[in-house]
């Protein structure tokens, strides 16, 4: 079938038939070495500054569900961190697995988590989002690990929107979410230059992926597990294991700061 997906037809393996990127120096995700991270004395702290009015919507687009924000403004900005200048957040999505045993697209020393999250933000450097996303230094984007823990109450609203969003190509309005309360309590990161995980696989992202993960539990990963990839006249396919495996380091490696 036409189009990128995540089955054998058209997943990760398939990518680089019309994305050759996908063969580049900078793809992402990695396997994150903690051993071989360095220590980077320049990196500041994070600085994430968010304004629940600027959240519009909640979207399946066939491949992950998203958040979309207004970036018309510097309301929900990231500053500081390993990133210079100030970049706006434009959307929030996850990637997670059939099983509770994988699901997310970084890992760390081998090890794979249910889910992970991702801010994505752009360079105000740009015009839009569009241009910056092709940049070098156009995009940054904050990962987030979901480890099986508690039920977690941050996530209901993200949940209960899901019966609105089961197919492809649906949307309902999701108007006054912080997605402050989505991060962990510790925002020590992680940082190294990489991609989209997804085509078009664009080497744009300074990835800054935090140390410490957010609970979420069996079951709400299950509802997760109920949306689908297909559009509601398709045949059903369950939306799982939308997920990139890690890619070659080609001689990177991450940093952090000193603790
Ligand atoms: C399904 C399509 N996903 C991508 C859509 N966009 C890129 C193209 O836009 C012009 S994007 O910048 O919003 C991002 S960020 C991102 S990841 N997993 O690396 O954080 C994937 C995509
Ligand atoms: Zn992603």
């Amino acid at each position: 079938s036409n189009g990128w997906g995540y089955a054998d037809h058209n997943g990760p393996e398939k990518w680089c038939d019309n994305f050759p990127i996908a063969n580049g120096p900078r793809q992402s995700p990695i396997d994150i070495q903690t051993s071989g991270a360095s220590y980077d004395e320049s990196l500041k702290a994070l600085k994430l500054q968010y304004d629940p009015s600027t959240s519009l919507d909640i979207l399946n687009n066939g491949h992950s569900f998203q958040v979309t924000f207004a970036d018309d403004d510097d309301s929900s900005t990231l500053t500081e961190g390993p990133i210079s200048g100030k970049y706006r957040l434009k959307q929030f999505h996850f990637h997670w697995g059939a099983s509770d045993d994988k699901g997310s697209e970084h890992t760390v020393d081998g090890k794979c988590y249910p889910a992970e999250l991702h801010l994505v933000h752009w360079n105000t450097e740009y015009p839009s989002f569009g241009e910056a996303a092709s940049k070098p230094d156009g995009l940054a984007v904050v990962g987030v690990f979901l480890e099986i823990g508690a039920d977690n109450p941050n996530l209901q609203k993200l949940l209960d929107a899901m019966d609105a969003i089961k197919c492809k190509g649906t949307q309902t309005s999701f108007t006054n979410f912080d997605p402050t309360i989505l991060l962990p309590e510790s925002l020590d990161y992680w940082t190294y230059l990489g991609s989209l995980t997804t085509p078009p696989l664009h080497e744009s992202v300074t990835w800054i992926v935090c140390k410490q993960s957010i609970s979420v539990s069996s079951d709400q990963m299950k509802k997760f597990r109920s949306l689908l990839f297909t559009a509601d006249d398709e045949e059903a396919c369950c939306m799982v294991n939308n997920y990139r495996p890690p890619q070659p380091l080609k001689g990177r490696y991450a940093s952090a700061r000193p603790p």
